[in-house]
């Protein structure tokens, strides 16, 4: 029976989704809904200072709901700064989490949430399920259109003493409330509009192929496709382009969907090791390795490639199985170029000498399971190799 057959059991998890042009306004509703009295509300630098704060902090207290700000976190957020937050959290009074904020702040109000309520350091919850008791309220307000990590069940924190980031991934995580305004993506730079746009793009690919694929996360997966397909370069092109924002939005949204239940592949496992070493963003590092990945991958599902080409644009017709899947990989290729996406992981700074580890740290990360090629280290060494 095909693994994403309709006679197999599967399961779908998703938060409560407010979406659309203005839905920021609902914040303070839904904390209010959760019963949140006093909000701590977790962001960064960078969203503070695009305005996007003041706005919810103002929807808050519009229902009576106390706040207190914290945005001590960086990108590819620390797990100190994670022990930080949490000690912030625990004396401030709160009683429930709002993040306004990308994949890095979400991910550290999930993860201030969990050593709120089960105590410990971050690393202990490394893996999947470690998570025993219930989290405080979650409302998350996603500011980037990439990282899906609002409605997703994944926390991604490096550990700064083994330079790796570990993925937490439990069903606890997933948010209350996920609210998703694409009048927030305007205030990004075209280089961080197009990063994150292609993270959403990997996990849409990532989560159509992957092992766990169902038929639920495959319509997700294949819309995402499409709508990053159609809409990308645009957004990228124009800051004000609202209907170009709210379909990446909505793809991004889509692609965390399909991969919050489908998990994700080895261009994410392989993603992960560079993002602890380096620093760079997430979704640059993705573009690169993620065609590589899909050339490696293609033979394992070779159909399911003819139909990410199909959702890329790619006319198919009389093209046979292996033409199709390749004009596929080429359009994501030519994408990532019209955007401005580094071509080779040495223009961001990795050097041959980092291979060998960042390939055995990649084979531990739990992405890999869901490749739908099995992987050995010499296969990611010669991934990693053939991006460099
Ligand atoms: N938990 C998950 O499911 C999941 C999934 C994918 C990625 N991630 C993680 O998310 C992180 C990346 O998140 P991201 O791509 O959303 O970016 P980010 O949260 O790291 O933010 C990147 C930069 O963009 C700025 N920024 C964010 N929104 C802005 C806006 N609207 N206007 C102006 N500036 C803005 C921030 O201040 C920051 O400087 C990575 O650490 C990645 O591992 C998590
Ligand atoms: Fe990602």
């Amino acid at each position: 029976m095909p693994k994403n057959s309709l006679l197999n059991i599967s399961k779908f998890v998703a938060p409560e989704v407010i979406f659309g042009l203005g839905a920021l306004s609902q914040v303070g509703e839904s904390a209010a809904r959760l019963g949140i009295k006093k909000a701590f509300l977790v962001s960064d630098q960078g969203v503070m200072e695009a305005g996007w704060v003041e706005k919810a902090l103002a929807f808050l207290k519009e229902v009576g709901i106390g706040s207190y700000v914290w945005y001590g976190l960086t990108t590819n957020p620390k797990d100190c700064e994670v022990a930080e937050g949490a000690g912030h959290y625990l004396a401030s009074g709160c009683d429930g989490i709002v993040a306004v904020g990308g994949g890095s702040p979400i991910d550290v109000a999930k993860a201030i949430a969990i050593l709120a309520t089960n105590g410990g350091q971050i690393k202990d919850y490394e893996g999947v399920n470690k998570i025993s008791s219930p989290l405080p309220p979650m409302v998350m307000v996603s500011s980037t259109g990439g990282s899906g990590a609002d409605v997703s069940q994944f926390s991604m924190i490096v550990e700064k003493q083994r330079q790796v980031k570990m993925a937490i991934i439990s069903k606890s995580l997933i948010p209350d409330i996920a609210i998703v305004d694409p009048s927030l993506l305007q205030t990004m730079s075209a280089r961080l509009t197009a990063a994150t746009g292609v993270d959403a793009l990997s996990h849409a690919i990532e989560a159509y192929v992957s092992l766990a694929a169902t038929p639920l996360t495959d319509v997700h997966a294949l819309a995402a496709i499409r709508l990053i397909s159609a809409n990308l370069r645009e957004s990228v092109a124009c800051r004000t382009n609202l209907e170009a924002k709210s379909a990446m939005a909505m793809a991004s949204l889509q692609a965390g969907l399909a991969f919050s239940n489908a998990i994700l592949g080895a261009t994410h496992a392989m993603t992960h090791q560079v993002d602890g070493l380096l620093d760079l963003h997430h979704g640059e590092t993705n573009g690169i390795l993620l065609p590589y990945v899909m050339e490696f991958n293609m033979i394992s599902c070779g159909e399911k490639f003819v139909n990410i080409a199909e959702a890329m644009g790619v006319q198919t017709t009389g093209l046979g199985k292996w033409k199709a899947a390749e004009r596929g990989i080429a359009a994501v290729r030519r994408l990532f170029r019209d955007i401005g996406i580094p071509e080779r992981l040495s223009q961001v700074g990795m050097k041959e000498e980092h291979i060998q580890k960042l390939s055995l740290n990649a084979l531990k990360d739990a992405c890999l399971v869901t490749n739908p090629r099995d992987c050995s280290a010499d296969e990611i060494e010669d991934l990693y190799r053939r991006a460099l």
